[in-house]
């Protein structure tokens, strides 16, 4: 069975990244939660990015705030595919400085960056890479955009009776 890593740079970061780790769980998805910073345990770091793959870990949602270091050195050490979430920290510049820091990846050492604490979406683009070869997840996910797009029609039919 497929499993995903959710790392954060700091416990600060959880109350953003607890996001991720209840979507997964809604589709079943066993989630390895653990906090790892690249500028406060960098040996931990080069543990975490090079061994990740080798655990039955098949994606990495990596969250930092402020010079987010993290995703981007978990992607140059993980051959598995990572996706960055930019964490507006109490210090942050409005949060810019996790979004830059994440997003300009050189060429080469992809990372699929999400926006300013999109947690939840990162769950779900994790849930859809494990689905592309996992019909029951996928199954899971045609679902979810059923129910999205259930509300929506709900929300608009009780407009119209207003
Ligand atoms: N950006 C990083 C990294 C890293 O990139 O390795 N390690 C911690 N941090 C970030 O520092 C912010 C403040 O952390 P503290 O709240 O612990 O002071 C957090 O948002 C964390 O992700």
């Amino acid at each position: 069975m497929s499993k995903v890593a959710v790392i954060m740079g700091s416990t600060s970061d959880l109350p953003v990244m607890q996001e991720a780790v209840d979507i997964l769980k809604g589709f079943d998805i066993e989630v390895e939660l653990d906090i790892v910073s690249a500028h406060r345990t960098p040996d931990k770091l080069f543990d975490y990015g090079k061994n990740a793959h080798t655990r039955g870990i098949s994606v990495i949602i990596a969250g930092a705030g402020g010079a987010a270091h993290l995703p981007g050195m978990i992607a140059s050490l993980s051959p598995l595919p990572v996706i960055g979430v930019p964490v507006k920290s109490s210090n942050s510049i409005d949060g810019w400085d996790s979004v830059l820091s994440i997003l300009q990846m050189p060429g080469g050492v992809p990372v699929a960056t999400v926006a300013l604490n999109g947690a939840k979406n990162a769950g779900i683009l994790a849930a859809q890479i494990i689905g592309s070869s996992d019909k029951c997840v996928l199954d899971k996910i045609v679902a979810y955009k059923e129910g999205l797009k259930m509300k929506v029609e709900s929300g608009a039919r009780e407009l119209k009776n207003k």
